[in-house]
């Protein structure tokens, strides 16, 4: 049977937490060879070596402490299971471990404008611009008046599909916000304008999503003049910028967020609604 203390990370010296396990964290000895073990084999061989026992033993005294209070699972030579337990994370896991402390850190550095006293709290309002730019609002009600507005077939055929692919795009988001529920870092300010409740939740970011599919569709529908498409490429990655510069989001959702909206803009070609589908579609509504 487990012993209940196993169940929390320890802290003592040797490897960082790497990853965790059936909701454990776990460690991997840095002077062993990785061994795939049960715990009860492992203190068995912590047994056999008695050199190695001691030096770990004597690593940290409140280990030791710590220690005998599991002693209905200890060797009987002071040892805890905790002190058997060489656990052995894939590279991947500690790959990932490190990648996202790196992503806490960065995030961290990089979130200059989270308040108005931040070290670049005076750009805060500029930031808080481009992201009403890439804010859903905006988008659904600048397409419904051009769509609206637009006098020609093909105008109409863009621009609905352009709002098609930015309903896609909330539920998509939607739902993946939902699944992964990744709170927001600590030091963001929630005074976002218009959310939904999901948006709680900052993977991925939907501002990232919707500046990435959004640029792909203008690039390929609207914007034909040099300048004004590198402005766009601009624009969408002040976006991406800006939802970590004012704390909004970790480095990772950003790049994601960019990623996924990518991938929706192929989802948009893929259903693209034809002037034929959509009079197919107006005449069974009619
Ligand atoms: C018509 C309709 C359903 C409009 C809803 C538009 C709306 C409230 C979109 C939410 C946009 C938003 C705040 C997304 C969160 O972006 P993150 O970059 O912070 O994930």
């Amino acid at each position: 049977m487990p012993s209940p203390k196993a169940k929390n990370p320890v802290r003592s010296g040797g490897s960082p937490v790497l990853g965790s396990s059936n909701g454990r964290y776990e460690f991997m000895s840095l002077t062993k060879p990785l061994n795939r073990s049960s715990p009860s084999h492992l203190l068995q061989r912590q047994g056999s070596e008695p050199a190695t026992a001691r030096l770990r033993a004597s690593e940290s005294p409140t280990r030791r402490r710590g220690s005998s209070s599991s002693t209905g699972s200890t060797s009987g030579q002071g040892l805890s299971e905790e002190d058997g337990i060489r656990l052995n994370p894939s590279f991947i896991r500690v790959a990932l471990s490190s990648l996202l402390a790196i992503d806490l850190w960065m995030s961290k550095r990089l979130g200059v404008c989270a308040c108005e006293d931040s070290s670049w709290g005076s750009v805060r309002p500029l930031m808080k611009l481009i992201e009403i730019s890439g804010h859903g609002i905006p988008w659904l009600a600048g397409t419904a008046y051009c769509l609206y507005k637009s006098d020609s077939a093909a105008g109409q055929e863009v621009m609905l599909n352009l709002l098609m692919g930015l309903l896609l795009d909330l539920v998509l988001v939607a739902i993946v916000k939902a699944v992964v529920r990744r709170r927001r870092p600590a030091h963001n300010r929630m005074d976002m304008f218009a959310t939904f409740s999901v948006d709680r939740y900052s993977f991925p970011s939907g501002h990232a999503t919707r500046a990435a599919m959004c640029g792909r569709f203008l690039l390929a529908h609207l914007v034909l003049a040099a300048p004004l498409r590198v402005l766009v490429l601009l624009w969408a990655s002040l976006v991406g910028l800006s939802r970590v510069m004012l704390g909004r989001h970790n480095v990772t959702d950003v790049m994601f967020g960019f990623w996924m909206g990518y991938c929706q803009y192929n989802l948009v070609e893929m259903l693209w609604l034809s002037p034929q589908t959509l009079q197919g579609l107006l005449g069974q509504l009619a």
